[in-house]
């Protein structure tokens, strides 16, 4: 079984956020036998709406790596899981979004901070150049915060020492509890396995993708340097180089 896991944002969906030119490389994926696994630093409300676009129906990694998805009904054995939400199985390895928002709530005016809790929907439009649809599933945060602005530095290591994690994502700065990309992948690993032998690839542009990059058997890196991904320029070229 192949199963690739793909980061979203200048990976899998460029610089406008549109999802209509990702739709070739994902039917070669679904050609080739690929379960397409999403996992990015975007909430579930965003990536339910790249899943409804691209067709894609396999289980996704929210937040980076703070949670995964099952479809119900995808896997026909039982699992461990942390709580159910409409159609899903939801498995949480990382932290609760009120205790993540009142950490960066105590330090905001301090390093003068911008996240989506403290900005308006005009401000995150502004910030991130998400349409207004977007910008409004974006709001919906379960475990993480994204740090857009600043204007002094050493909050990172601020939120350090409150416990929670800071990473660097494709455009900004991503806070969440003890989790990654890569933790998330290897337990998503880990429930394929019990079905078959699973050769595992994946797919990343930035520094929160270097764990995933590191569990996988295929890593594929984008403007990125990794000692042991291939490096290609742009998504498509898998269709040369797996074709
Ligand atoms: O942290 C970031 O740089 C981006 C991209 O994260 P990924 O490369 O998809 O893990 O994610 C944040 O910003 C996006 C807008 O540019 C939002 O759509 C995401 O919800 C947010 O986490």
């Amino acid at each position: 079984m192949k199963v690739i896991f793909l980061d979203l944002d200048k990976t899998l969906i460029g610089e406008d956020y549109s999802p209509e030119p990702a739709a070739e490389i994902v039917s070669f994926l679904k050609e080739k036998g690929f379960k397409i696994v999403f996992n990015s630093s975007k909430t579930k409300a965003e990536q339910e709406y790249y899943r409804k676009a691209l067709k894609v129906s396999d289980p996704f990694i929210v937040e980076n790596g703070s949670a995964i998805y099952i479809p119900k009904g995808y896997f026909s054995f039982e699992f461990p899981y942390s709580r159910e939400n409409e159609g899903y199985y939801v498995i949480e390895l990382g932290t609760k979004y009120d205790i993540i928002k009142k950490a960066l709530d105590e330090i905001s005016s301090r390093f003068g901070l911008k996240y989506y809790g403290n900005s308006t929907i005009e401000e995150i439009i502004e910030f991130t150049g998400l349409p207004k649809e977007l910008a409004e599933l974006a709001v919906k945060r379960e475990y993480s915060e994204t740090i857009f602005k600043w204007a002094k530095e050493g909050f990172q290591k601020e939120i350090e020492q409150r416990g929670l994690k800071i990473t660097r994502g494709s455009r900004f700065y991503t806070v969440t509890g003890d989790t990654d990309k890569g933790k998330a992948a290897k337990m998503l690993i880990g429930l394929y396995s019990k079905i078959g032998k699973v050769e595992s690839y994946a797919v990343g542009d930035g520094e929160n993708d270097i764990p995933m990059l590191e569990v996988v058997d295929h890593p594929f890196a984008i403007n990125l340097s990794h000692k042991r991904a291939k490096n290609i320029k742009t998504i498509k070229e898998l269709m040369e180089v797996i074709g």
